[in-house]
């Protein structure tokens, strides 16, 4: 779905004078127009190409892009969540160009999100892209919901993992995996 732009203007406005503030003076007078920027950016990650690759030799060991920053939205307060992801599967005769799974993850951090979620629609859309052995996600963040507000804890990390495949089967690839994403810095 594309924005509905008046619609979003007109919310922003009124969701500021309900809590109080002029829309028009100088500095939240272009506000609905930059929210409405900000949507379409958000939402302009949802579609990319997923780019596949079948000439890959012999290749059939692990691959691993670990420490990729994220930045989502929880859908119960609207405030950020945000940390790193780690990604691996083990392919199957088929990779995919590296960068896309940035582009994944970023497919479906930018909307309004549970943690949880997120790493399993991650999981779940290499799985149908690649149809590997198995695939790990990792997500490590950071939640302002809880930091700035509510319980009011910056220092606690919400890390949620799923695993498919060999992964879940194998205690040694699992291993492998939690070697590489952690110790291997
Ligand atoms: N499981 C899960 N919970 C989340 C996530 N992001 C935020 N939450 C939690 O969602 C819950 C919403 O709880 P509510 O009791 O409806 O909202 P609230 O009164 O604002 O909750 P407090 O944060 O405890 O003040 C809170 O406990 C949040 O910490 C997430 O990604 N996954
Ligand atoms: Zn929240």
């Amino acid at each position: 779905m594309t924005i509905d732009r008046q619609k979003l203007k007109k919310s922003v406005r009124l969701f500021l004078e309900a809590i109080g503030e002029d829309p028009d003076r100088e500095g939240l007078r272009d506000t609905p127009d930059r929210i409405v920027r900000l949507w379409e950016e958000f939402k302009s990650h949802e579609h990319f190409n997923m780019t596949v690759f079948e000439d890959i030799g012999e290749y059939d060991e692990m691959v691993v892009v670990r420490d990729i920053q994220f930045y989502s939205l929880c859908e119960h307060h609207l405030l950020p969540f945000f940390g790193k992801a780690h990604i691996a599967y083990i392919p199957d005769k088929k990779v995919c160009g590296l960068s896309k799974l940035v582009r994944v993850v970023n497919k479906f951090a930018y909307r309004p999100q549970v943690q949880e979620r997120l790493t399993a629609e991650i999981a779940e859309f290499l799985e149908k892209e690649l149809n590997p052995k198995g695939v790990a996600v990792v997500l490590e963040a950071e939640h302002l919901c809880m930091s700035m507000r509510g319980v009011k804890n910056p220092s606690s990390y919400t890390v949620t993992s799923k695993l498919t495949g060999v992964f879940k089967e194998s205690e040694k690839t699992r291993n492998e995996f939690l070697n590489l994403i952690h110790n291997g810095k």
